[in-house]
């Protein structure tokens, strides 16, 4: 098993975070990780190892019983503006406009002007719903729920953005073409990134660095050197192949 250093130059840096829902044993045990700012890491592990918990405590939904977590060197304490977060479900209301769901962050703390709606279809467009807006949500499929939801994340240019298994419940090839779109995004404004997936292939596509949970610690992580921009025929050569099973090995051997 190897040890993860924090590291000091990380833009997220979480400090030997636990935490336990009540009297249950720790769900996330001293986990000790690093994101350097502009760096999009994900998080495998079998369900129920405590990924969406440590995302938690990242996001400040929830706080450490112990350690910490700092964005930028300043230790979180709630829920903060500059981070996006991206849920499995896309979660949008369906009484509202598909422009005005993306423009939901804005409109919670104050009225949304012209340069806002302009910049709620700048990102519909680029997620390839510009033509959508109008619409409701209920009108729109699964994928195109998620894109959603993926443009509601960004409209406060999000210093950080975390993702919760956001394309689970999506058939293969809109995962794949929902991956490069985010991609795209991210490196337009040098978001840092924590994707957390249960699927090896999308977490080696998308991440600079891939760590596996397992029992609420951090077991193993492997850098990925791949080039960027990645592009769809990596997917099929060796080098990806070679991250993908040894990502796979290694969970394997995680107890
Ligand atoms: N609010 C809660 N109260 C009590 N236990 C909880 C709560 N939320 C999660 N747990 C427990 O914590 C453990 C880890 O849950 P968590 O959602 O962090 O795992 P996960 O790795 O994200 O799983 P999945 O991949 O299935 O989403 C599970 O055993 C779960 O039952």
């Amino acid at each position: 098993m190897m040890s993860i250093e924090p590291g000091t130059d990380g833009f997220v840096v979480i400090d030997e975070a636990s935490f336990r829902y009540g009297a249950e044993p720790p769900i996330v045990d001293r986990v000790d990780w690093a994101i350097p700012r502009g760096a999009f890491h994900c998080l495998v592990g079998r369900s129920g190892s405590g990924k969406t918990t440590l995302l938690k405590l990242a996001a400040g939904l929830l706080a450490p019983d112990q350690g910490s977590v700092r964005i930028d060197g300043v230790a979180l304490t709630g829920p903060v503006s500059r981070i996006g977060f991206v849920f499995q479900q896309p979660t949008l209301l369906d009484w509202l406009s598909v422009l005005d769901n993306v423009l939901l962050p804005v409109s919670l703390k104050r009225r949304p002007t012209a340069q806002d709606r302009d910049e709620a279809r700048a990102l519909l467009d680029r997620v390839g719903l510009g033509a959508y807006g109008e619409r409701h949500p209920g009108q729109l499929s699964g994928g195109q729920q998620s894109r959603v939801a993926v443009a509601r994340a960004l409209i406060t240019e999000p210093d950080l953005l975390l993702l919760d298994e956001p394309f689970a419940a999506l058939d293969a090839l809109t995962r794949e073409e929902l991956q490069d779109d985010l991609l795209a995004l991210c490196a337009l404004h040098a978001t840092t990134v924590l994707f957390v997936t249960h699927d090896i292939t999308e977490a080696v596509y998308l991440a600079d660095r891939v760590a596996i949970m397992a029992s609420g610690r951090l077991h193993h992580d492997l850098p990925i050197d791949l080039p960027r921009p990645r592009r769809r025929e990596m997917r099929y050569a060796q080098p990806f192949n070679a991250l993908c099973l040894a990502l796979r090995q290694a969970m394997d051997e995680a107890p």
